[in-house]
């Protein structure tokens, strides 16, 4: 079980906008918890009041029972004793010093350094390198140090702002599954800052998403991806396709919601709403030949392809179906449907995958 950080606080920027953080809570069982949100959300304000670096105007900031901040009382613990690594989103390591210096930096007259020092450097592959300068790293090793260094003092709590943004896209990805294993194995909650939806899926065991400088939704990634608290927070986390609905009838927990001239299946909600947004995410959505079998309790719209737009190793499609329908297939799925622009296709989606929202 991981110590608990606790954040309620304002901060106001002269000129600027509030940012009004409430209840914001990591679970104990959880190792990453991913701060998530569009650039000026808040993100970063809340990672700084956590670190210590910067000072709200009113709340509380709390981890492991201990209080770092509080405004009614007057306490603010100064951030180098709060015990937190803090990865920097330029890394920021320190140019006259080599690798080893820049990891050991922070234990500088301790006993053990060297041993702990020896000890990361190893763990994250980066022995051949301890004698180097950053200037002789490339963006992924940088990183490294970056991360053994916020780690060789032992913090109780990791930060990482936007740890990947600074390195190129296929650097990125091959990273993204080390860092993802070194963040468990390492054994400290982590806070981690991030305005890429596949990087926030990867990395994330639990995610807050931030808009407009409040918190919106927080909870497990893989929750909050497939029921998104509001259009809102469907809006902020990309869902493909978001059109609006009216529910016409609710039985045995099926709605049937009307969307234009297209009526769609999906599970009740639990509140009486009418107006809605519906979501539907792309990969929830699968694509036949409209003379396929029908799958029973799955929505199937007949429609055209509009549009084929190749994502990496996936292509996103558009059907247009009484509203534009997204679906995400590999490359190898639409070869074999012989897909493009103009096929005449049946859309499914599960009832349970029809995400039904407040509509405001
Ligand atoms: N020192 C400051 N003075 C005035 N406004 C500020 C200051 N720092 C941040 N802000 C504003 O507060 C809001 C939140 O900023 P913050 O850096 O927390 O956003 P973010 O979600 O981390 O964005 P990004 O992804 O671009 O880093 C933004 O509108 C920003 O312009």
């Amino acid at each position: 079980m991981n110590a608990v950080l606790q954040a309620s606080f304002e901060r106001r920027f002269p000129g600027g906008p509030v940012i009004r953080v409430e209840d914001f809570a990591t679970r104990p069982e959880v190792a990453v918890t991913v701060l998530f949100g569009a650039s000026g959300s808040g993100k970063t304000t809340l990672l700084r009041a956590v670190a210590g670096l910067d000072r709200p105007v009113a709340g509380s900031v709390r981890f492991d029972g201990r209080v770092w901040y509080d405004a009614h009382r007057s306490i603010h613990v100064p951030a180098r004793h709060r015990r937190v690594g803090l990865v920097p989103q330029d890394y920021s390591l320190f140019p006259h010093l080599t690798v080893a210096g820049n990891v050991g930096y922070g234990l500088r007259g301790r006993s053990n350094r060297a041993m702990r020092v020896a000890e990361l450097l190893e763990w994250l592959g980066l022995e051949d390198l301890e004698k180097r300068y950053p200037g002789e790293l490339s963006g992924g090793q940088q990183q490294r140090v970056a991360l053994a260094r916020a780690l060789a003092p032992r913090p109780g709590l990791l930060l990482l702002d936007e740890p990947l943004a600074a390195l190129d896209q296929p650097t990125r990805l091959r990273l993204r599954g080390e860092l993802r294993g070194w963040l468990r194995e390492a054994g400290i909650p982590a806070l981690l800052v991030t305005h890429d939806r596949d990087e926030a899926q990867a990395l994330g065991d639990d995610i807050a998403v931030m808009s407009g400088g409040r918190l919106v939704q927080q909870g497990p990634v893989s929750e909050v991806f497939a029921r998104p608290g509001s259009a809102e927070v469907a809006d902020i986390l990309l869902v493909e396709t978001m059109v609006p609905g009216v529910v016409e009838s609710v039985a045995d927990g099926i709605a049937r919601v009307r969307c234009g001239e297209v009526m769609l299946k999906a599970l009740a909600p639990e509140t009486g709403m009418r107006e809605v947004m519906v979501g539907i995410r792309a990969e929830d959505v699968s694509l036949s030949a409209p003379d396929d079998s029908p799958a029973s309790p799955r929505n199937r719209l007949a429609g055209l392809v509009r549009e084929l737009c190749g994502q990496g190793v996936m292509v996103r499609v558009e059907v247009e179906c009484g509203f534009r329908l997204v679906a995400l297939l590999t490359r190898e799925a639409c070869a074999e449907m012989a897909l493009k622009e103009g096929s005449r296709v049946v859309a499914s989606v599960k009832a349970p995958r029809v995400h039904l929202m407040e509509r405001r």
